[in-house]
Protein backbone atom coordinates (compact mmCIF):
# COMPACT_ATOMS: atom_id res chain seq x y z
CA UNK A 1 0.00 0.00 0.00
CA UNK A 2 1.07 3.50 -0.72
CA UNK A 3 1.88 5.70 2.05
CA UNK A 4 -1.41 7.71 0.63
CA UNK A 5 -3.46 4.34 1.48
CA UNK A 6 -2.67 4.12 4.74
CA UNK A 7 -3.62 7.65 5.60
CA UNK A 8 -7.04 7.26 3.66
CA UNK A 9 -7.27 3.74 5.35
CA UNK A 10 -7.23 5.53 9.12
CA UNK A 11 -8.94 8.62 7.93
CA UNK A 12 -12.08 6.11 7.02
CA UNK A 13 -11.49 4.42 10.50
CA UNK A 14 -11.55 6.92 11.93
CA UNK A 15 -15.05 7.37 11.90
CA UNK A 16 -15.86 4.52 14.26
CA UNK A 17 -15.32 7.26 16.93
CA UNK A 18 -17.69 9.86 15.61
CA UNK A 19 -20.97 10.13 17.33
CA UNK A 20 -23.59 11.33 14.28
CA UNK A 21 -24.83 14.43 14.99
CA UNK A 22 -22.64 15.66 17.14
CA UNK A 23 -20.03 18.25 17.35
CA UNK A 24 -16.36 16.64 16.21
CA UNK A 25 -12.76 18.14 15.88
CA UNK A 26 -10.88 18.28 13.07
CA UNK A 27 -7.24 18.39 12.89
CA UNK A 28 -5.13 19.33 9.78
CA UNK A 29 -2.84 17.93 7.32
CA UNK A 30 -2.97 15.12 4.11
CA UNK A 31 -4.02 12.05 7.42
CA UNK A 32 -7.20 14.64 8.33
CA UNK A 33 -7.82 15.38 4.50
CA UNK A 34 -9.24 11.48 4.32
CA UNK A 35 -11.05 12.07 7.29
CA UNK A 36 -13.19 14.46 6.66
CA UNK A 37 -13.73 13.31 3.07
CA UNK A 38 -15.04 10.09 5.04
CA UNK A 39 -17.18 12.38 7.43
CA UNK A 40 -18.81 13.94 4.16
CA UNK A 41 -19.92 10.04 3.40
CA UNK A 42 -21.55 9.02 6.90
CA UNK A 43 -24.79 8.33 6.12
CA UNK A 44 -26.11 10.20 9.40
CA UNK A 45 -23.74 13.04 9.47
CA UNK A 46 -22.05 15.30 12.18
CA UNK A 47 -23.92 18.50 13.48
CA UNK A 48 -21.10 20.42 12.50
CA UNK A 49 -17.03 20.66 13.41
CA UNK A 50 -15.01 23.01 15.14
CA UNK A 51 -11.66 22.93 12.58
CA UNK A 52 -7.88 23.63 13.30
CA UNK A 53 -7.34 25.72 10.34
CA UNK A 54 -8.31 27.57 7.50
CA UNK A 55 -7.42 24.77 5.14
CA UNK A 56 -9.60 22.14 7.18
CA UNK A 57 -12.23 24.64 7.37
CA UNK A 58 -12.43 25.50 3.57
CA UNK A 59 -12.53 21.27 3.24
CA UNK A 60 -15.40 20.92 5.07
CA UNK A 61 -17.71 23.43 3.92
CA UNK A 62 -17.17 22.58 0.53
CA UNK A 63 -18.69 19.31 1.74
CA UNK A 64 -21.66 21.36 3.84
CA UNK A 65 -20.72 20.23 6.91
CA UNK A 66 -21.06 23.27 9.32
CA UNK A 67 -18.06 25.00 11.00
CA UNK A 68 -18.19 26.22 14.49
CA UNK A 69 -15.44 28.23 16.50
CA UNK A 70 -13.80 26.74 19.33
CA UNK A 71 -15.11 29.43 21.73
CA UNK A 72 -19.13 28.27 20.67
CA UNK A 73 -18.62 24.98 22.39
CA UNK A 74 -17.91 23.88 26.03
CA UNK A 75 -16.68 20.31 25.28
CA UNK A 76 -15.96 17.94 22.20
CA UNK A 77 -16.55 14.41 22.36
CA UNK A 78 -13.97 13.74 20.15
CA UNK A 79 -10.44 15.10 18.29
CA UNK A 80 -8.98 13.85 15.70
CA UNK A 81 -5.77 14.63 14.14
CA UNK A 82 -2.72 13.55 12.23
CA UNK A 83 1.15 13.70 13.61
CA UNK A 84 4.45 13.97 12.40
CA UNK A 85 5.71 11.39 15.05
CA UNK A 86 4.05 9.59 17.85
CA UNK A 87 5.75 7.62 20.60
CA UNK A 88 4.66 4.45 22.58
CA UNK A 89 2.95 6.72 25.04
CA UNK A 90 0.97 8.61 22.53
CA UNK A 91 3.36 11.97 23.13
CA UNK A 92 3.63 13.51 19.46
CA UNK A 93 5.42 16.17 17.42
CA UNK A 94 2.49 18.15 15.57
CA UNK A 95 2.90 21.46 13.53
CA UNK A 96 4.52 20.46 10.26
CA UNK A 97 1.71 22.27 8.20
CA UNK A 98 1.95 25.03 10.57
CA UNK A 99 -1.51 24.34 12.49
CA UNK A 100 -0.53 23.53 16.27
CA UNK A 101 -1.80 26.48 18.22
CA UNK A 102 -5.26 25.79 16.69
CA UNK A 103 -4.70 21.99 16.80
CA UNK A 104 -3.67 22.41 20.48
CA UNK A 105 -6.90 24.55 21.44
CA UNK A 106 -8.90 21.67 20.05
CA UNK A 107 -7.59 19.01 21.87
CA UNK A 108 -7.73 20.84 24.99
CA UNK A 109 -11.25 20.90 24.26
CA UNK A 110 -11.42 17.48 23.98
CA UNK A 111 -12.36 14.49 25.93
CA UNK A 112 -10.59 12.11 23.60
CA UNK A 113 -7.70 12.68 21.08
CA UNK A 114 -7.58 10.28 17.80
CA UNK A 115 -4.73 10.61 16.47
CA UNK A 116 -4.20 9.18 12.91
CA UNK A 117 -1.15 8.34 10.98
CA UNK A 118 0.79 6.39 8.88
CA UNK A 119 3.38 3.66 10.43
CA UNK A 120 6.42 5.64 9.51
CA UNK A 121 5.13 8.44 12.32
CA UNK A 122 5.88 5.92 14.99
CA UNK A 123 9.01 6.51 16.57
CA UNK A 124 10.35 5.13 20.15
CA UNK A 125 12.01 9.04 20.62
CA UNK A 126 10.69 12.22 19.37
CA UNK A 127 12.81 14.58 17.55
CA UNK A 128 13.85 13.00 14.44
CA UNK A 129 11.25 15.88 12.57
CA UNK A 130 12.14 19.06 13.36
CA UNK A 131 10.30 20.52 16.27
CA UNK A 132 8.05 23.49 14.89
CA UNK A 133 7.28 25.63 17.63
CA UNK A 134 4.81 29.23 16.56
CA UNK A 135 6.70 32.34 18.04
CA UNK A 136 5.76 36.27 18.40
CA UNK A 137 7.83 37.55 15.30
CA UNK A 138 9.69 40.05 17.98
CA UNK A 139 11.15 37.07 19.89
CA UNK A 140 12.72 35.10 17.22
CA UNK A 141 15.93 35.53 18.03
CA UNK A 142 16.06 35.04 21.26
CA UNK A 143 14.08 31.70 20.98
CA UNK A 144 16.56 30.67 18.46
CA UNK A 145 19.27 31.41 20.73
CA UNK A 146 18.00 29.32 23.85
CA UNK A 147 17.43 26.49 21.42
CA UNK A 148 20.98 26.36 20.18
CA UNK A 149 22.13 26.71 23.40
CA UNK A 150 20.30 23.38 24.20
CA UNK A 151 21.95 21.77 21.53
CA UNK A 152 19.36 22.32 18.55
CA UNK A 153 19.90 23.87 15.70
CA UNK A 154 16.97 25.88 14.88
CA UNK A 155 15.97 27.78 11.62
CA UNK A 156 12.74 29.93 10.65
CA UNK A 157 10.04 28.32 8.05
CA UNK A 158 10.61 30.33 5.28
CA UNK A 159 7.78 31.60 3.55
CA UNK A 160 5.42 30.71 6.22
CA UNK A 161 2.95 32.19 8.74
CA UNK A 162 0.41 30.61 10.61
CA UNK A 163 -3.10 31.07 10.36
CA UNK A 164 -2.34 33.50 13.61
CA UNK A 165 0.06 35.34 11.32
CA UNK A 166 2.89 34.11 12.86
CA UNK A 167 6.49 32.84 11.64
CA UNK A 168 7.46 28.95 12.43
CA UNK A 169 10.99 28.24 13.79
CA UNK A 170 11.58 24.29 13.17
CA UNK A 171 14.01 22.78 15.43
CA UNK A 172 16.31 19.92 14.39
CA UNK A 173 18.84 17.98 15.93
CA UNK A 174 16.68 17.72 19.81
CA UNK A 175 16.43 14.17 21.23
CA UNK A 176 13.17 14.66 23.46
CA UNK A 177 12.99 11.95 25.88
CA UNK A 178 11.15 13.62 28.19
CA UNK A 179 8.16 14.80 26.31
CA UNK A 180 6.42 16.61 29.29
CA UNK A 181 9.22 18.66 30.95
CA UNK A 182 10.75 19.76 27.34
CA UNK A 183 6.85 21.04 26.53
CA UNK A 184 6.73 22.77 29.87
CA UNK A 185 9.93 24.52 29.87
CA UNK A 186 9.67 25.97 26.35
CA UNK A 187 6.00 27.12 27.32
CA UNK A 188 7.44 29.14 29.82
CA UNK A 189 9.93 31.43 27.36
CA UNK A 190 8.72 34.63 26.90
CA UNK A 191 7.42 35.05 22.72
CA UNK A 192 6.44 30.89 22.06
CA UNK A 193 2.88 30.68 21.23
CA UNK A 194 2.67 27.57 21.09
CA UNK A 195 5.44 24.40 20.90
CA UNK A 196 4.90 21.36 18.59
CA UNK A 197 5.19 19.02 21.57
CA UNK A 198 1.89 17.31 22.53
CA UNK A 199 2.39 15.06 25.75
CA UNK A 200 0.04 17.17 28.17
CA UNK A 201 -2.24 16.59 25.27
CA UNK A 202 -1.22 13.40 23.99
CA UNK A 203 -3.29 10.65 21.67
CA UNK A 204 -5.85 8.62 23.88
CA UNK A 205 -5.46 6.30 20.61
CA UNK A 206 -3.89 6.27 17.82
CA UNK A 207 -4.87 4.49 14.46
CA UNK A 208 -1.75 3.62 12.77
CA UNK A 209 -2.33 2.43 8.99
CA UNK A 210 0.36 -0.80 7.95
CA UNK A 211 0.38 -2.80 5.74
CA UNK A 212 -1.45 -5.15 7.65
CA UNK A 213 -4.42 -2.97 8.31
CA UNK A 214 -5.03 -0.69 11.48
CA UNK A 215 -3.60 -1.23 14.42
CA UNK A 216 -5.28 0.65 17.34
CA UNK A 217 -2.90 1.82 19.87
CA UNK A 218 -4.52 3.28 23.62
CA UNK A 219 -2.13 5.12 25.88
CA UNK A 220 -2.90 5.36 29.56
CA UNK A 221 -3.29 8.49 31.39
CA UNK A 222 -1.09 9.04 34.43
O1 LIG B 1 0.26 21.32 11.50
C1 LIG B 1 -0.04 20.22 11.04
C2 LIG B 1 -0.43 19.06 11.83
O2 LIG B 1 0.17 18.97 13.07
C3 LIG B 1 -0.52 17.73 11.12
O3 LIG B 1 -1.37 16.95 11.89
C4 LIG B 1 0.78 17.01 10.96
O4 LIG B 1 1.71 17.85 10.31
C5 LIG B 1 0.60 15.71 10.16
O5 LIG B 1 0.22 16.00 8.85
P1 LIG B 1 0.09 14.88 7.74
O6 LIG B 1 -1.13 14.10 8.05
O7 LIG B 1 -0.04 15.67 6.45
O8 LIG B 1 1.33 14.06 7.75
Amino acid sequence: MTQDELKALVGQAAIAYVQPGSIVGVGTGSTVNHFIDALGRMPVRVAGAVSSSVQSTARLKALGIPVLEANDVTRLGVYVDGADEIDAHGCMIKGGGAALTREKICADLADKFVCIADESKRVDVLGRFPLPVEVIAIAVAQIMRRFAAMGGQPSVRANVLTDNGHPIIDVRGLSITDPEALEREINQWPGVVSVGIFARHRADVCLLGTSSGVQTLTYDRD
